[in-house]
């Protein structure tokens, strides 16, 4: 099973940034192809950094970023990146969006019509491959953007804050489907939100990074994402007690001092 590692992974943005800010600080994190880790913290803590090293968009100052031992220095197609902002090009319609990672890599024609049609049924569009970007709502558009990251068959899947800018209903049917493509597809998910309910809902582990410099301020194994996997109600899963205990707990990590405390 592949690993993902940040190994005392540092981080500043150098002179470009003229802060000479340390933004993380001697990040140790592991993530196992199957688990499904929720990054939480506040606005500047680095979550974003954090995801861009590991995709391989930026290099950490001291450390390094490995997977199964070998370091990573560039994007590759073994981790998928998935952000807010679909990033889907407007001139191809959503088929010919979903099969472009294969066509970099010369797949015949027929064998990327044929992938990206099952990718399209996988996530919950079926027949919606000629429509063209524009004609596709928010939420349609990230099932796009999430089946495309899918369509190189990575071992990471990266998403920041993938569905940040969706309504409440379109979100929690979106986040059903996160879990279902997670327990599917076999691939790693490290996922930047900022809500605490989606980060519970959805992870087997909830990382806490507190700011300046971003470091890892709590690491909490979470199993409500089974629950939910198993056909339990969402609602019913929000009601529970253990689930109010640690949204407090988290809370109280991100907003009050404790966070530095804890570190
Ligand atoms: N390209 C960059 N150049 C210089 N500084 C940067 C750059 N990107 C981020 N920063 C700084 O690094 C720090 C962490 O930013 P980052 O976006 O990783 O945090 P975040 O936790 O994702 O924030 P948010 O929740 O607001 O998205 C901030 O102080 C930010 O200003």
């Amino acid at each position: 099973m592949s690993i993902l590692s940040f190994e005392n992974v540092s981080l500043d943005y150098g002179a470009a940034a003229k802060t000479g800010k340390l933004v993380l600080g001697a990040i140790n994190l592991s993530l196992r192809a199957d688990e499904f880790v929720a990054v939480i913290g506040r606005s500047g803590s680095g979550k974003t950094s954090l995801l861009n090293l590991a995709a391989g968009f930026i290099a950490p100052s001291n450390g390094r970023i490995a997977i199964d031992g070998v370091t990573i220095d560039r994007p590759g197609a073994d981790r998928a990146v998935v952000f807010q902002d679909d990033a889907l090009y407007p001139w191809l319609n959503a088929r010919d969006n979903i099969a472009f990672p294969l066509a970099l890599r010369s797949v015949p024609r027929a064998d990327r019509f044929e992938a990206a049609e099952k990718l399209l049924n996988h996530v919950g569009l079926p027949g919606a491959g000629d429509k063209k970007i524009w004609e596709l709502s928010g939420g349609m558009r990230q099932r796009v953007g999430i089946a495309r990251a899918l369509a190189s068959s990575p071992r990471f899947l990266l998403l920041d804050e993938p569905l940040g800018a969706l309504d409440a209903l379109t979100r929690g049917k979106m986040q059903e489907l996160l879990l279902t493509i997670w327990s599917q597809s076999g691939a790693g998910v490290l996922l930047i939100t900022h809500s605490i309910e989606e980060a519970l809902l959805l992870a087997t582990r909830v990382v806490v990074l507190s700011p300046d410099p971003g470091r890892i301020a709590a690491d909490i194994p979470v199993s409500f994402g089974r629950e939910v996997l198993a056909g339990q109600p969402v609602r019913t899963i929000k009601k529970q007690n253990a689930f109010h205990s640690l949204q407090e707990t988290l809370t109280d990590l991100i907003h009050d001092e404790q966070a530095e405390r804890a570190a």
